[in-house]
């Protein structure tokens, strides 16, 4: 049997915020929102993966923190997939969407008012709190 595929999600925080982007692909996905991140390859450490993709996705540095909640199951492309989440922090540059439509840096207030992916919103409670547990500044 093929093995569970790890997708791996950054909930990147800032100033009391949450970055939020926008999927440009495939066409059924166009404009939901994702925490960004992607699929691990073969072999991959996902806390690896998640450091590559935010590069990939956001041309920035991110230093993964706590994993957020339990994995999350979900299909992708016909396999056993689920989506892991970990907080994470900028190390070095600031993010840019450079594969997504659109980013969003979210307050807690604000989490619910994108259109998020389907098994990103089991997340958004736990979120919410690591966004409340910390101080709001203007951004
Ligand atoms: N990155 C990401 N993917 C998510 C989230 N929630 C969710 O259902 N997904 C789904 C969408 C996709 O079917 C799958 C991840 O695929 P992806 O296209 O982002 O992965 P990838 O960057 O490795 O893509 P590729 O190189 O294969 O094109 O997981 C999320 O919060 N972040």
């Amino acid at each position: 049997m093929q093995e569970t595929l790890v997708v791996v999600g950054a909930a990147v925080l800032r100033n009391g915020r949450v970055l939020a982007a926008q999927r440009a692909r495939p066409e059924a996905l166009r404009g939901l929102w994702e925490f960004p991140g992607g699929k691990t390859d073969p072999g991959e450490i996902p806390e690896a993966a998640l450091v590559r993709e935010c590069r990939e996705e956001l041309g920035a540095h991110v230093r993964p923190l706590e994993r957020v909640g339990p994995d999350v199951p979900l299909p992708v492309e016909g396999r056993r997939a689920v989506l892991r989440l970990w907080t994470a922090e900028i190390v070095e540059g600031d993010p840019r969407p450079l594969e997504h439509l659109a980013l969003r840096w979210l307050s807690a207030g604000e989490l619910r008012t994108v259109d998020w992916l389907s098994a990103d919103l089991p997340f958004l409670e736990a979120v919410g709190a690591h966004l409340t547990h910390r101080p709001a500044r203007s951004e």
